[in-house]
């Protein structure tokens, strides 16, 4: 069994769930949240960094590494783990969602998906095979079926002949994976906003016996309440005795709300990608530092938060480095958003395991959205 998900408790106030997912490289516990290693980096922190904040499994992504450098040259280092120097957990995604995010002239067949390198302009094809191929070879510990992530909003027809083929292409993947016994791979539930299509969806991937479930398909332009309900009755028809998976979410609000509705795992580039421009999240909200108030501000992003940025450096001299477009500058936010966001699952784990998620979730978002400032 390349993955074995121990259930250890189920808030009594919600339904979210304690868990620990064994992997060749070693446990999470979950609910978790995965830092975002795009082209096997987290982009400014180093893998020693990443231990040091209790980053427990990173994502990284297939059609980046297909791309560039290659996975034969990944597969030529041992592997990801070796190639990135990190020996603890990686997911890798199947490159489904960003051909259809990033590149250009695709067009998507029942063989697969044939683009544009959005980098070199030529021609490429990934299909089921090819992402088995390209993750294989990289060697994650958890790999994802090759599926379209329908856009939304989407007329039903197209949702519902999108999820047919996604089916058809999960089964694909089970056929053509090669070290099911190492690499764990997720099926990913589609359905759109259409509740039938969603139990559709689940009821086929379930019946295929996948070790663990991703839930697509969401954050994608959505409004937040039409995501929680698609969860609300998507996540009741999976299996309670494997991991459940949604996938680029999120924002803190979005992982409190997932996990009470029993989402064990959550990947989102937000943390990442807003540090770079000087957004950070602290624990009265996001905090845009490069703001010129905070130009003589001398204390910390968060006075809450006890990470390496709020430790040694304030306001003002990460406003100095940021506004200067000094490297340390977005080093340093990255540093604390992912800090922020590893601390509040830690939390969200804490409240599950003493039955008061709800109260956890009222009290976290009253300071973080000042609903009573
Ligand atoms: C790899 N397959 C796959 N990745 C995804 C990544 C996503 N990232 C977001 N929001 C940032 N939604 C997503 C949906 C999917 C999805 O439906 N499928």
């Amino acid at each position: 069994m390349a993955i074995r998900y121990e259930l250890l408790k189920t808030c009594h106030q919600t339904g979210a769930r304690l868990g620990r997912l064994h992997t060749p490289h070693g446990i999470v516990e979950t609910p978790a949240f995965m830092p975002v290693g795009t082209l096997a980096t987290v982009k400014a922190m180093s893998p020693e960094e990443l231990e040091e904040m209790d980053a427990q499994i990173i994502l990284s992504n297939t059609y980046h590494l297909f791309l560039r450098p290659g996975h034969e040259v990944v597969a030529a280092a041992g592997g990801l783990h070796r190639f990135m120097h990190w020996n603890r957990p990686i997911l890798t995604d199947s490159g489904g969602f960003q051909v259809f995010s990033l590149s250009k002239l695709r067009h998507i067949t029942e063989d697969g998906v044939t683009f544009r390198s959005h980098i070199s302009g030529e021609p490429l094809f990934i299909g089921p095979e090819k992402a088995m191929e390209i993750q294989n070879a990289l060697g994650s510990d958890i790999i994802m079926a090759f599926d379209e992530c329908a856009p939304y909003p989407a007329e039903r027809e197209y949702v519902e002949t999108s999820l047919e083929r996604t089916t058809r292409w999960a089964e694909r993947c089970l056929k053509a994976h090669k070290r099911p016994d190492e690499q764990a791979l997720f099926g990913i539930v589609q359905g759109g906003v259409y509740r039938d299509l969603r139990e559709r969806s689940a009821r086929s991937l379930t019946a295929l016996d996948f070790p663990g479930y991703a839930i697509g398909g969401l954050s994608v332009g959505e409004p937040k309440e039409i995501m929680y309900d698609v969860l609300e009755y998507t996540v009741p028809l999976l299996p309670d005795t494997k991991p459940r998976y949604l996938m680029g979410v999120g924002s803190p609000d979005a992982l409190v709300e997932g996990a009470v509705r029993g989402i064990d795992m959550f990947d989102c580039v937000l943390p990442t990608r807003i540090a770079r421009n000087g957004t950070t999240m602290t624990s009265r909200g996001r905090l845009v530092v490069r703001n010129a108030k905070y130009a003589r501000d001398f204390s910390p992003l968060d006075p809450a938060c006890d990470c390496y940025t709020c430790r040694n450096y304030t306001r003002a001299y990460i406003r100095h480095l940021i506004k200067s477009d000094e490297i340390l500058g977005l080093r340093l936010t990255t540093y604390h958003n992912l800090y922020f966001l590893l601390r509040l699952m830690e939390n969200v784990r804490q409240a599950i395991r003493e039955d008061r998620l709800r109260n956890f979730r009222d009290e976290f978002f009253a300071q973080y959205y000042g609903q009573n400032s």
